[in-house]
């Protein structure tokens, strides 16, 4: 019997960001394993004219929600869908609402952040610290809580090189961050951002490592745990392998290989690629949901959910088995024969992005300029580009991140839980899973059926017909422009072509005499 699935038997559970990439994984999981519990609250934004119920229905309608319906037939019955957005003052929840999770809530997982790394510092300020002590306070306020579990991310610190698991003081004091949003305008947020978040890379890490400032100032008496992943990606194992369904982290550079828009990218194939995937955060996630309220830590402790300390892979070795799955398993309708590399310095990334992509997509603009069809591919391009810029601080580095909590967390763990929530990532097998990964991302990411694939085959065999034709009729071209202005370049033709007929001439000779 696990003692994990047990815990949480009969729990109330609070959940911030479930409708999130990692918050869907986390709820899957919780209602697998432990189909008794008692109610999962989901803080949820109405979106995309869709009411919280329909938002909340259509994830447990989904896939990723089969099995759950095999072992919790009542999962609908389960989950409370709680009205609430938290951009704003006490995140807009209604009283009685906001009455029923204060006095029934016995754990808090809180997911929700914003994860772009672009966002505007006073938005990513609400959102990944304000909003983080808004919940502290509400969770101050739950007599019957018994565990609050900060998600913050292994990169919130990685103007470090070696990060152990702590929490790190900012520079300036969350406190005079958050109040400073209130009175500056932003013209003035621009202004000072690059010199508050100083060595950070963006306002995502700023914010998250300001967030677990906040957490271990502001947890008074909780019993607060924080994790922090690497970078997460699709599923391991559970509830199946490969499932992923936004595009963050490698997912979205994935479609943008195998579709072949992406064809080079800045980054360094011996750094490690510290991929993390969601179902390995999740048991850990649970895990220390568990070991948190049972056993009350005296301090706040912090767990890294990281894989390159115990298996290390690098992008070296992730990118030439992305490309080696696409060969097996192509993308349906790809613009161009998929073909990344790695490029490492300035000067030929800067080439590369002018000659493969700039230049295909103001021709293939120009081409559909010419068919009358409006043009899309140098925006798309630039998008990607800006992805690029964005991701390249974080593959062509490595960090050392040390895990003593995670590990001594594993071994706190009987047999059957170090079994049900696995989050050993030594036993991981990286070819296997970034073939899988990539699996995933054709089927739940892109919607593709594994049918369609002798005819995604077919189509990268006739596009490389067009590539070998259009570079053959480029160097002709070429050629004949050479030979028109030189007379050397005359000469080397006269030279080739009289060789081939001599060589011909006498092959045909030398088979005449033969026969
Ligand atoms: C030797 C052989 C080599 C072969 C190479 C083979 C290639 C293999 C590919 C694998 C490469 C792997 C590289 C991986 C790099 C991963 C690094 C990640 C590091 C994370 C560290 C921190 C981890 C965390 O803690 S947080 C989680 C990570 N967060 C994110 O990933 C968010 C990043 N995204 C953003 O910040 C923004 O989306 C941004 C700035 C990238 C783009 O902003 P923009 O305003 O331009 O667009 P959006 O409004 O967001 O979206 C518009 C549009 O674009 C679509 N889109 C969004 N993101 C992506 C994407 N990554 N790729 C493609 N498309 C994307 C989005 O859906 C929108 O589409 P619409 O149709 O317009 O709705
Ligand atoms: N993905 C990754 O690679 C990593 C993620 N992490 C951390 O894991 C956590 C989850 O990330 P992930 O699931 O990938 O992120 P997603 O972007 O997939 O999910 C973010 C969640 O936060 C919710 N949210 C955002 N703004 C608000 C708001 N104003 N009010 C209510 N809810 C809001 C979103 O709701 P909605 O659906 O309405 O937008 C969504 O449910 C984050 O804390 C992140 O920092 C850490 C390391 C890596």
């Amino acid at each position: 019997m696990s003692m994990i699935a047990a815990f949480y038997g009969g729990k109330s559970i609070l959940i911030t960001g479930a409708t999130g990439f990692l918050g869907k994984v986390l709820m899957e999981k919780l209602f697998r394993t432990s189909p008794d519990l008692k109610v999962i609250y989901v803080l949820v934004r109405p979106k995309q004219g869709q009411t919280l119920q329909q938002r909340v229905f259509q994830i447990l309608d989904s896939k990723l929600f089969e099995k759950v319906k095999e072992v919790c037939p009542n999962v609908h019955e389960k989950i409370r869908a709680i009205s609430a957005d938290l951009n704003q003052n006490d995140f807009a929840i209604s009283k009685e609402d906001m009455q029923e999770l204060l006095s029934h809530t016995n754990i808090v997982f809180h997911c929700a952040a914003t994860v772009r790394f672009d966002d505007h510092l006073r938005h990513a300020v609400q959102l990944n610290v304000t909003a983080t002590q808004q919940l502290l306070l509400m969770a101050s306020q739950m007599p019957k809580l018994e565990a609050f579990i900060h998600i913050s991310t292994a990169f919130s610190n990685c103007n470090l090189k070696h990060i152990d698991e702590v929490v790190y003081p900012c520079p300036v004091e969350p406190k005079k961050i958050i109040d400073s949003m209130e009175w500056l305008d932003d013209a003035i947020i621009d202004e000072i951002t690059p010199k508050l978040i100083g060595d950070q890379p963006n306002t995502y890490t700023y914010t998250k490592a300001l967030g677990e400032v906040v957490v271990q100032q502001e947890g008074g008496n909780l019993n607060i745990a924080i994790i922090r992943p690497s970078i997460v990606g699709a599923t391991w194992q559970e509830p199946f392998p490969g499932w992923v369904d936004n595009l963050n982290g490698p997912s979205g550079l994935i479609i943008a290989a195998g579709k072949g828009f992406l064809r080079s990218i800045r980054a360094t194939p011996m750094a490690v690629a510290d991929l993390i995937p969601a179902d390995t955060v999740v048991n850990l996630t649970l895990a220390v949901g568990w070991y948190t309220a049972v056993h009350r830590p005296k301090s706040t402790l912090v767990y890294h959910c990281t894989s390159g300390n115990l298996n290390p892979c690098n992008w070296g070795k992730m990118g030439l088995q992305v490309l080696a799955t696409f060969e097996k398993i192509p993308f349906e309708r790809a613009f161009r024969r998929p073909n990344a590399d790695f490029t490492t310095n300035n000067i030929t990334t800067h080439y590369w992005n002018a000659v493969s992509h700039r230049a295909p997509a103001i021709i293939y603009d120009f081409y559909l300029r010419l068919t009358g069809r409006k043009p899309r591919m140098t925006k798309l391009m630039n998008r990607l580009l800006r992805t690029l810029s964005m991701v390249e601080y974080f593959i062509n580095r490595s960090w050392e991140w040390s895990t003593y909590n995670t590990e001594m967390l594993m071994s706190a763990l009987s047999p059957e839980d170090q079994r049900v929530f696995n989050f050993d990532v030594r036993q991981l097998n990286w070819l296997e899973y970034i073939e899988n990964y990539v699996l995933g991302v054709k089927k739940y990411l892109l919607k593709e059926d594994m049918a369609g694939i002798p005819e995604a085959k077919q189509h990268l065999k006739r596009l490389r017909n067009i590539h070998y034709l259009f570079n053959t009729a480029l160097f002709l071209i070429a050629w004949r422009l050479l030979i028109a202005r030189s007379q050397v370049a005359r000469n080397v033709w006269f030279f080739i072509v009289s060789f081939c007929y001599k060589f011909l001439s006498y092959f045909r000779a030398s088979s005449t005499l033969n026969a």
